[in-house]
């Protein structure tokens, strides 16, 4: 056996190995002796859409509180990086609130485990939106993106009445808010709606708004938890454009989502989490062969239950023909007909069966976003409380 060792081909190593904006190293999240996340570690990729996916209660909107300090996590560490690359420097120097600052000031390591939320957002530059719409609901929808900036607002009038007596640095950011705030209307389409109030606008133009007020902070980082939830396909299709212009822009998003289309459509990177474990980890094409996967996101029980044919009509039309492509070929005659309408129904031997998608907007939910949610009941690990208390 040789003793030379290899250099691994950059050309090989994943960007989000090589260069990643968010590093998340053994997280753990416990509520009472219920273990919600455990353990889980993985990376965000800079300029990367990632997907965290998984069924129901796999821990996907634990980890994103975690992430943006709506939650201590009970262990883990938790670091953003401004500046390129996976071995960029820390200063020795750390602060109460757990900031770490290169030399130059340039390339920020946040370790957002020790900063508070509101740090999270200003400093650290992690945006995200939520399950439930959010927005100032009767502000307008420009006055929605005005408040994202108040921030820089306050700061630009000296933290005084700069402000109102129209100091000329305050009223050139005030000039400059607005210019930002058309930018993503316009992005958004929702320059016509600028001056109506944000709750009288449709349901798929309220997610637009969330997401526009969320890039009016100008992220590092956009967590969007859910964001194709109750849209139609026209306004899926053009979300997946949105978020491909995000990227482009160079912020990098991180995304819990059901909507298969849309996850296998734009991610570059697909996490899969199961019972707060991951399960998987890569790009669309090996996340979505993966029988690991597969079981899990569809509930059976066991792989073996995808060699009976109603099951793999189902993983095609949950997941798509791809998912089917490692799996033993069943003659398409063999296969027992199933009724588009009714994938639940008509296959009938999943053991834990696609239960309809809980109704998080209280909006009424198409067919296309009813179908993706896999039901389960949690799997008892340790003592189980809901005591809904952080440990
Ligand atoms: N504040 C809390 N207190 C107690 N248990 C919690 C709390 N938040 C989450 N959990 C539990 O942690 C587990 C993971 O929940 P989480 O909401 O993170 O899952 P999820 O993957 O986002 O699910 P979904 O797809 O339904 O949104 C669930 O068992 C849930 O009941």
């Amino acid at each position: 056996m040789s003793d030379t060792l290899v250099a691994p081909n950059p050309a090989t190593i994943p960007n989000w190995e090589a260069d990643p904006v968010l590093t998340v190293e053994h997280l753990t999240m416990r509520f009472g002796g219920l273990v919600a996340v455990g353990d889980l570690s993985f990376s965000v990729g800079r300029g990367d859409i990632t997907a965290l996916i998984g069924p129901n209660g796999a821990g996907k909107t634990t980890v994103f509180n975690c992430v943006t300090g709506f939650y201590k996590p009970t262990e883990g560490r938790i670091a953003m990086r401004h500046g390129p690359g996976k071995q960029a420097e820390l200063v020795e120097e750390v602060t109460a609130s757990g900031l770490r600052w290169k030399k130059d000031g340039e390339q920020g390591v946040f370790l957002l485990e020790r900063m508070a939320d509101h740090e999270i957002s200003a400093r650290a530059g992690v945006a995200r939106t939520f399950q439930n719409i959010r927005l100032f609901s009767g502000m307008t929808v420009l006055e929605n993106l005005l408040v994202a900036q108040h921030n820089r607002l306050v700061v630009a009038s000296g933290f005084s009445i700069g402000g109102i007596l129209g100091l000329p640095n305050y009223r050139k950011a005030e000039s400059e808010a607005v210019d930002k705030a058309v930018h993503w209307l316009k992005q958004t389409n929702l320059m016509d709606r600028a001056d109506d109030p944000a709750g009288d606008l449709p349901y798929g133009a309220q997610r637009r708004l969330e997401i526009a007020r969320a890039m009016c902070t100008d992220p590092y980082l956009l967590c969007l938890d859910e964001p194709a939830a109750g849209l139609n396909p026209r306004e899926s299709k053009e979300l997946n454009e949105l978020l491909q212009y995000i990227r482009g822009q160079g912020t990098s998003v991180l995304l819990i989502e059901h909507d298969m289309g849309v996850v296998m459509e734009i991610s570059d990177h697909i996490i899969v989490l199961d019972y707060g474990v991951k399960i998987a980890d890569g790009d669309a094409t090996s996340v979505r062969t993966d029988p690991k996967v597969i079981a899990a996101y569809l509930g059976v029980e066991d792989e073996e239950d995808l060699d009976v044919p109603e099951v793999r009509e189902h993983v095609i039309e949950t997941i798509g023909e791809a998912a089917i492509a490692d799996l033993a070929p069943q003659p398409m005659a063999e296969r027992a007909p199933v009724t588009s309408a009714e994938p639940a129904q008509a296959v009938g031997k999943p053991k834990r069966a696609p239960r309809a998608r809980k109704a998080a907007t209280g909006k009424t939910e198409t067919a296309k976003t009813a179908a993706p949610k896999t039901p389960r009941t949690r799997k008892p690990r340790g003592t189980s409380s809901s005591d809904g208390g952080a440990t």
